[in-house]
This record gives C-alpha cells, sequence and structure tokens, in this order.
C-alpha cells in the first residue's frame, strides 16, 4: 500500500539540525492528533550508550559493526511519555548525558547502525500506520531515507543563535557559546558523513523557527496534517 492509502495512517516526517524544534514540535503535532511519534535520535543515542557501556571503541566501525545487532532496543511512541529502553532498562535519562551527545555522531556515521535502526525504524513506522490515524517521525534522515513517500515532509531549522539559546536554556547551561559550538561540531559530523547525511531536499517544506512559538510551529504543522489527511 502507499504512503497516502486512506486506509493506513498518516506518516509525517521531519529532519532538520539538534535546535531546531523537531522533537518538540513533533510532541505537539502527535498529541493534538492522537498520533504515534518516534524520536530516531534517541535511538542511535541509545545504541550509542550501550556501545559506550560495553567498552566499545565507537571510532571504530568495524567494532561498532560486530555489535551492531546484540543490544535490544525498545521505543515507546506515546507522544506524552516516549520512552526508550536497552535491555529492558530505561535509559531516557543517560542518552542525554554528555559522553553520549558526544559519540552518537560517530556511531551514527557506521553504515550497519544505520541499517539496523532504520529497519527498526520501518517496523515501527508500519505498526502504527496499521493500528493508528498515524505516526510523527524526527530526526536526520526520515524525509530521504526512512519515510522518503510520507505526505508530509517538513525541513525545521533555526539562527544557530536561537538553537544554542534554546539548548542552553534546557541544560541550564550559562555558556552559549559553548553550546553553539558544540552544536557546530554535531552539524558538521552529520552533514558531512557518506551515508543519509542531514540533507534539505526540495519537497520537504522548510520552516524557519527562529521567530516563532513553539505553538505556532505545532499550529503550522497541524494544518499541514490535516491538509494531506483531506480534513
Ligand atoms: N519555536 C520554538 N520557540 C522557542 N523554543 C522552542 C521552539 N521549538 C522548540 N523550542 C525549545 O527548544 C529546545 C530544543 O527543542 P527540541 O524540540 O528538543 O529540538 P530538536 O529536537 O530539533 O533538537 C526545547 O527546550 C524546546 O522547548
Ligand atoms: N535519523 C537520525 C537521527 C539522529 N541521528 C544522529 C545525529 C545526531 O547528532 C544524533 C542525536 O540525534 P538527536 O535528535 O537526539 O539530537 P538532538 O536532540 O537534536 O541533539 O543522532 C542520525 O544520524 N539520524
Amino acid at each position: 500500500m502507499s504512503a497516502q492509502d486512506s486506509t493506513e495512517g498518516i506518516v509525517i516526517a521531519i529532519d532538520g539540525p539538534s535546535g531546531s524544534g523537531k522533537s518538540s514540535t513533533s510532541r505537539g503535532v502527535a498529541k493534538a492528533r492522537e498520533l504515534r511519534y518516534l524520536d530516531t535520535g534517541a535511538m542511535y543515542r541509545a545504541l550509542t550508550w550501550w556501545m559506550l557501556s560495553q567498552g566499545v571503541n565507537v571510532n571504530d566501525a568495524d567494532a561498532v559493526t560486530a555489535l551492531v545487532d546484540t543490544p535490544v532496543i525498545t521505543m515507546g511512541t506515546d507522544p506524552g511519555a516516549p520512552s526508550v529502553a536497552v535491555d529492558g532498562r530505561d535509559v531516557a535519562a543517560e542518552i542525554r548525558g554528555r559522553d553520549v551527545t558526544t559519540n552518537v555522531s560517530a556511531v551514527s556515521a557506521v553504515p550497519a547502525a544505520r541499517e539496523r535502526l532504520v529497519r527498526t525504524q520501518r517496523e515501527i513506522i508500519a505498526a502504527a500506520r496499521a493500528e493508528s490515524a498515524g505516526i510523527v517521525v524526527e530526526g536526520r534522515d526520515i524525509t530521504t531515507v526512512v519515510a522518503p513517500d510520507a505526505p508530509v515532509k517538513l525541513f525545521l531549522t533555526a539562527s544557530p543563535e536561537a538553537r544554542a539559546q534554546r539548548r542552553s536554556r534546557e541544560v541550564r547551561s550559562v555558556d552559549v557559546a559553548a553550546t553553539q559550538a558544540d552544536l557546530a561540531r554535531r552539524d558538521a559530523l552529520d552533514s558531512s558523513r557518506a551515508h543519509s547525511p542531514l540533507r534539505q531536499t526540495e519537497d520537504a517544506t522548510e520552516l524557519d523557527t527562529s521567530g516563532l512559538t513553539l505553538d505556532e510551529v505545532v499550529a503550522l504543522v497541524v494544518k499541514l496534517a490535516d491538509e494531506a489527511r483531506g480534513h
């Protein structure tokens, strides 16, 4: 069945760099329209957390590849209470730590890691479409690789300053310049890798969220979703 088959739930695909508003927008839209929600970045973070917990050198692609299928990663897709577990352990807090944030781009650059997680993401999407009104999926390669046929495709952006301000507020850091440098480093790695880099395509609607409130962005995306569903 095609992505637009009316008997199946809708897919809303959202990509963009860190701090552009993907997670909060996606959750807001999913809550507003009773859709499921999938944070694919949390999956790359969970895999990275597990690799680090096993002492794997994440800069060694062969070492990562050898173990990529070992951990069981389970995602909860309720937008009101999304969850992520590795081998049954809730790792929601651990995956936001500095160690994981520093190393996640290295793991995400390993083709076998991407193949494994994209497969799981497509299974989650298929289940959500069969069982619910649909799903909002956010990450770096959702509009290009994971769900290129999605009827709603968005690329969120925001100025580097706005993104750094938002992230700093979140982690209660006063060092906005350091946060901005960290985001720039991860942007560069995520956009320059050979496999499925963060890439803006013409068929995705660009939404610059710098001067918009979260509620305004959610309302815009809900409108696009309603139009796509013919409501
Ligand atoms: N349009 C917006 N205006 C102001 N703050 C926002 C906006 N969108 C998101 N935020 C805030 O910015 C931070 C980062 O947003 P998040 O959704 O986690 O971005 P991403 O998933 O792209 O990294 C969060 O604290 C969120 O509440
Ligand atoms: N679909 C995806 C999602 C995330 N990634 C990688 C690239 C990102 O730096 C990390 C973490 O993603 P995440 O969305 O949690 O990052 P931020 O919350 O925006 O800081 O994972 C990816 O390669 N592909």
